[in-house]
């Protein structure tokens, strides 16, 4: 967790204790490190200095409007998958320019106002929403510029339930279906067929998926060069694994430089790189800071129960992810074996099994490497209102998203008593 650092007995991210965090907002708290993200996304940079290329953060891994606009002063572009994430990058001052829309399931309210906004490009995942998009440009008297989402039928090797580039997963068209719509492209004239684009799953640590996806795209695309067809950007997608145990994943610049290398194997160096980082980028700027309100012991295990839940953070108990725990005191003492749960209904609410800590109840809980896809998953489930977000900055932090209340809770709601009109 290069994040967070001890000094003294104290845990700090960046200049800030976090123990002071949560004595002044609360708990449980994310709590982010502009530096760390800003050094990720410069690390993806640097690696792509000679290339024309746009970094787009894949906002589903973190849509926080503090670290949208970190990312869109940076210069970075963004990929969305919907409306509401299309909603956040304007609010956060980010450019449609630079905007690309994944997803499988546009619907024609998201076209038109992405189309009306000027977005970067549409990956188009289905013959029929390229119809869709076809006769939405049409209606605007616009061009809709399309970037095929190709399915590669590559085994990435990540958790069943985010790989996406398998032929039985519902993302992307076959490549061969691909290849024949670029061809036929004079069929949408209200279409402008200007890149490709490939992403074939999440939390890759291993680089050989990414460039077996690359070896069956690529050709394609040289091909259709031959042919007449002329793109102007490749999309690989965003995928890059980080480090949550003892995985060992590429660095962003061995990455990138496969990614190029594979590019000019092919003849394409010169076509614009498109990157779609997600985790990569937030993950480990990222922890949930939680206080521990029980010590509980049975005959068969030893609990710490902690103040955030599943519906906090839901990666330990949806994909059985493995996460750090580490106090933020350190005690001295013989460290004991707790399995940290949270308050939830739910057996799978275990944020760690077995983890060694010292610690005593009220001490504050550091879980790791939750900058992305932690509160954007988060939901109400039991009744609890969602965590409070806390950008760290230096020697300051700043709540970016405050605590919701019991009233944000209801909102929305209303009662009908039986009997009312309507
Ligand atoms: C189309 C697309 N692009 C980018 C991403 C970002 O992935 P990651 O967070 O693994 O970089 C995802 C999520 O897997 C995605 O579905
Ligand atoms: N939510 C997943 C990643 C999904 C990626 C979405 N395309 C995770 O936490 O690992």
């Amino acid at each position: 967790m290069s994040v967070l650092t001890y000094r003294d007995e104290r845990l700090f991210m960046e200049d800030v204790a976090l123990a002071d965090i949560v004595s002044m907002i609360g708990s449980p708290c994310y709590v982010y490190s502009r530096r760390a993200l800003t050094d990720a996304y410069r690390a993806f940079r640097e690696a792509l200095d000679v290339q024309r290329s746009l970094v787009c953060y894949a906002v589903k891994a973190n849509g926080n409007l503090a670290l949208l606009a970190t990312l869109a002063d940076l210069g970075a572009g963004f990929d969305i998958v919907s409306r509401g994430e299309l909603e956040r990058v304007l609010a956060a001052g980010g450019d449609p320019a630079r905007v690309v829309f994944s997803g499988v399931g546009k619907t024609e309210g998201e076209m038109r106002r992405a189309l009306e906004l000027g977005i970067r490009c549409f990956n188009v995942e289905s013959v029929a929403e390229l119809a869709r998009l076809d006769t939405i440009a049409g209606t605007l008297g616009v061009r809709a510029p399309v970037s095929l989402r190709v399915n590669p039928d590559v085994d990435a090797g990540t958790h069943h339930y985010i790989a996406t580039g398998l032929k039985e997963n519902k993302f992307g068209i076959p490549l061969a279906e691909a290849v024949a719509c670029y061809r036929e492209g004079s069929r949408y004239p209200h279409l402008s067929f200007v890149g490709i684009d490939c992403h074939i799953g999440s939390q890759l640590t291993d680089l050989r998926p990414f460039g077996d996806a690359l070896d069956r795209v690529l050709p394609e695309v040289a091909g259709l060069r031959r042919a007449g067809v002329a793109l102007t950007h490749v999309d690989v997608g965003g995928g890059l694994g980080v480090r949550y145990r003892d995985e060992r994943p590429p660095t962003i610049a061995a990455y990138v430089a496969l990614v190029r290398e594979r590019l000019a194997a092919h003849g394409l160096q010169d076509l614009e790189l498109i990157l779609e980082p997600g985790r990569a980028l937030v993950a480990a700027a990222g922890v949930l800071a939680t206080r521990v309100e029980y010590i509980k012991e049975t005959d068969a295990k030893r609990f710490a129960i902690v103040d955030a839940g599943m519906n906090d953070l839901i990666r330990p108990a949806l994909y059985g992810a493995w996460q750090s725990v580490t106090a933020a005191r350190r005690r001295v003492g013989p460290a004991r074996e707790y399995d940290v749960v949270g308050p939830v209904c739910e057996s799978a609410d275990v944020f760690g099994r077995g983890r060694p800590l010292v610690i005593e109840s009220g001490d504050i809980l550091v879980i790791g490497e939750a900058g992305a896809y932690g509160f954007a998953m988060s939901s109400q489930y039991n009744a609890r209102p969602r965590p409070a977000e806390v950008l760290v900055d230096g020697a300051r932090f700043h709540v970016v998203r405050r605590r919701e209340t019991y009233e944000d809770l209801m909102r929305g709601e209303c009662v009908v008593r039986a009997g009312s009109r309507s």
